[in-house]
């Protein structure tokens, strides 16, 4: 649960990082490690995993008592499928997999070769999603990582684009210590489906 603290902290325009997280000194740490808190100073649910809500839950329970609610639907022996039934707000990990099929989508319905004006649009688009989404730790660093030079998105053709959303998110696989995707293998995942005819 270190991926968002294993960087120096760094300042931010919205919220702000966990302070509990680099107190070690601290008698009692307000929130378990790897919560992420929003502008508001509450934990920031679209940018925590629920393993690290349920922590938050258990901590919770212990220091307010068996008779909040929070308590009564968590047993100490809960799994995190137990704090997830289908309709609650998403956590970081559903945001993000529910963002990357919407993002890899647009690419696979990109046209072969982008007018102007689609060009202009895909790049606003990218500019805006970057700024809105809801998870602010991951948005800025999206935003850092599109901005450095080289990574500029690529929005001439649906395959430049293809390969550069699937460059983005190899990045964010890094980060998290995942497998890196063949982003030659972009369009079979995305948009042909496999050449094995799995999905046919
Ligand atoms: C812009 C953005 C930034 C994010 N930043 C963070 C962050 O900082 N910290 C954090 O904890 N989470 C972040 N996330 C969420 C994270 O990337 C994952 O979505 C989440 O951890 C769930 O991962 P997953 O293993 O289920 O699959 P996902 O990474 O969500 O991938 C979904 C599917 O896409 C396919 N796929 C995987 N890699 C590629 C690729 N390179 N190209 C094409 N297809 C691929 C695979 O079939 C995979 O099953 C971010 C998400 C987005 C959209």
């Amino acid at each position: 649960m270190d991926r968002f603290f294993a960087d120096a902290v760094k300042s931010n325009k919205k919220g702000s990082q966990n302070p509990d997280q680099h107190n070690g000194d601290a008698a009692a740490p307000k929130y378990p490690k790897g919560v992420v808190l929003g502008e508001d100073g509450k934990p920031c649910r679209s940018c925590t995993s629920k393993a690290d809500f349920l922590a938050l839950t258990r901590m919770s329970a212990s220091t307010e008592g068996a008779s909040t609610a929070i308590a009564k639907t968590t047993p100490p022996s809960a799994s995190t499928a137990s704090l997830d039934p289908p309709d609650c707000p998403p956590d970081v990990e559903e945001l993000g997999r529910g963002a990357w099929t919407l993002l890899h989508s647009i690419s696979a319905s990109y046209p072969p070769r982008a007018s102007p004006t689609q060009q202009s649009e895909m790049r606003q688009f990218l500019g805006l999603f970057g700024k809105l989404y809801p998870c602010w730790v991951c948005a800025e660093d999206f935003q850092d990582w599109m901005n450095k030079k080289g990574n500029e998105p690529r929005v001439e053709s649906r395959d430049r684009l293809g390969k550069w959303m699937c460059e983005a998110h190899n990045e964010v696989n890094r980060k998290l210590g995942k497998q890196e995707f063949d982003c030659g293998k972009w369009e079979e995942r995305w948009r042909t489906g496999w050449k094995d005819g799995r999905c046919d």
